[in-house]
């Protein structure tokens, strides 16, 4: 291993008559910025239920999905996990990924929602609550990951991660191996300033006992009552047409203070994002090791927040998993032995997109 220290877009589909076999399905929904652990909490999840099949519903900001490939086994949109468990993209929204799953003949106990990192979960949260899902699915809890190094009180200058806290059930502050005590207790203090009532979990790798987590039965009917106040301010702002509350994007706190007027489905990426961007690296080339960490020492923007990969280096046999979250990066060997492209996914604010692709070209063999 080398290591360094350095949208959900969905459109309620119009089924209205579902054969479904699987009511009241109990759902949890993972958010959490950047890089916070998400996959790491639901790979813990994945490898620990004891006869629980559960469906993962993954969303990835960026066009090569790494985390649900990183989950094992691949079929488009659908995967069987090797231990029985399946994951789905939301690709084509919530909605038509979560009817997916209802509508599987096999058994299936569970949902788990692993929103993006950028990703405000209140309309995701009003998708199960506010939808045709009401019907269909339980809202269990929102759990939100904390990065306890990186977190900061500015929440990264992102309403999204601002909404992650607020919206969170229980919060899991995570990566406490990386920190002090010190720093931990004042992250609980500010945690608990923010958000009254808070439920913290500390967390190493994602490692919290399930039953602390799952089928915990937390009342949503906060949130519910929210999205009324949400639908009356859309009856005010002459909001036809909106279907679903899971078309929303923004934070849609009460208190929100944002215009509501240029409330439709047409923000550019940039606003959506709290300004963050995704650049995609494909090529069936390896890169060579010397010069792809040369890349990352002497050329990797500051401000890029996130990276994640699947990597092949010229001589070499093995694939690896190239993870940067903040100032960290590390390489671990991939020994799943398939043969892939190299992919890369790069997050972060004011990149300049062919500047680095030009980079990344250059550190081809
Ligand atoms: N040191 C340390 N690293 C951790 C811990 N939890 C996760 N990581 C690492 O942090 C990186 C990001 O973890 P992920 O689980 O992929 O984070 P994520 O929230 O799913 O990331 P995005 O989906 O990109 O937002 C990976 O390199 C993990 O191995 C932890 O408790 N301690």
């Amino acid at each position: 291993m080398i290591s360094s220290d350095r949208n959900v877009t969905q459109e309620a589909s119009p089924k209205a008559v579902v054969d479904v076999p699987k009511r009241g399905m109990p759902v949890t929904i993972i958010t959490g910025f950047l890089g916070s652990g998400k996959t790491t909490l639901l790979n813990h999840i994945l490898q620990n239920q004891q006869d629980l099949k559960v469906a993962v519903l993954v969303n990835e900001f960026g066009d090569i999905n790494i985390d649900s490939q990183l989950l094992v086994s691949v079929d488009e949109n659908m995967m069987e996990l090797s231990n029985g468990c399946i994951c789905c993209t939301i690709n084509d929204g919530l909605v038509d990924a979560v009817y997916s799953v209802l509508e599987r003949g096999d058994r299936i106990d569970y949902m788990i929602v692993e929103t993006t990192g950028v990703a405000d979960p209140l309309p995701i949260a009003l998708t199960f609550l506010g939808t045709e899902l009401q019907h269909l699915t339980r809202l269990d809890s929102i759990l939100t990951v904390v990065d306890a190094e990186a977190f900061t009180s500015e929440h990264f200058n992102s309403d999204a991660a601002y909404a992650q806290i607020m919206y969170g059930d229980i919060i899991i502050l995570n990566k406490t191996d990386l920190v002090a005590e010190e720093k931990l207790q004042e992250l609980e203090a500010y945690i608990n300033k923010t958000k009254t009532k808070a439920r913290i979990l500390r967390s190493h790798l994602g490692v919290v006992p399930l039953p602390l987590i799952l089928d915990i039965q937390i009342d949503q009917s906060a949130i519910a009552a929210n999205q009324q106040v949400d639908q009356h301010n859309h009856a005010e702002h002459d909001h036809h047409d909106h279907g679903s509350a899971d078309a929303h994007e923004h934070s849609h706190d009460s208190n929100c203070q944002h215009d509501h007027h240029d409330h439709d489905h047409h923000h550019s990426h940039h606003l959506e994002n709290d300004g963050f961007i995704s650049i995609s690296f494909q090529s069936d080339r390896a890169f060579s090791l010397d010069k792809f960490q040369n890349f990352l020492d002497k050329q990797l923007p500051i401000d890029v927040f996130r990276a994640k990969g699947i990597l092949r280096f010229a001589n070499i046999d093995n694939c690896y998993i190239f993870q940067l979250s903040g100032k960290r990066y590390e390489l671990k060997t991939d020994d799943r032995g398939k043969p892939l492209n190299n992919q890369l996914v790069i997050i972060g604010r004011n990149l300049q997109r062919e500047q680095l692709l030009a980079q990344l070209n250059d550190c081809l063999i």
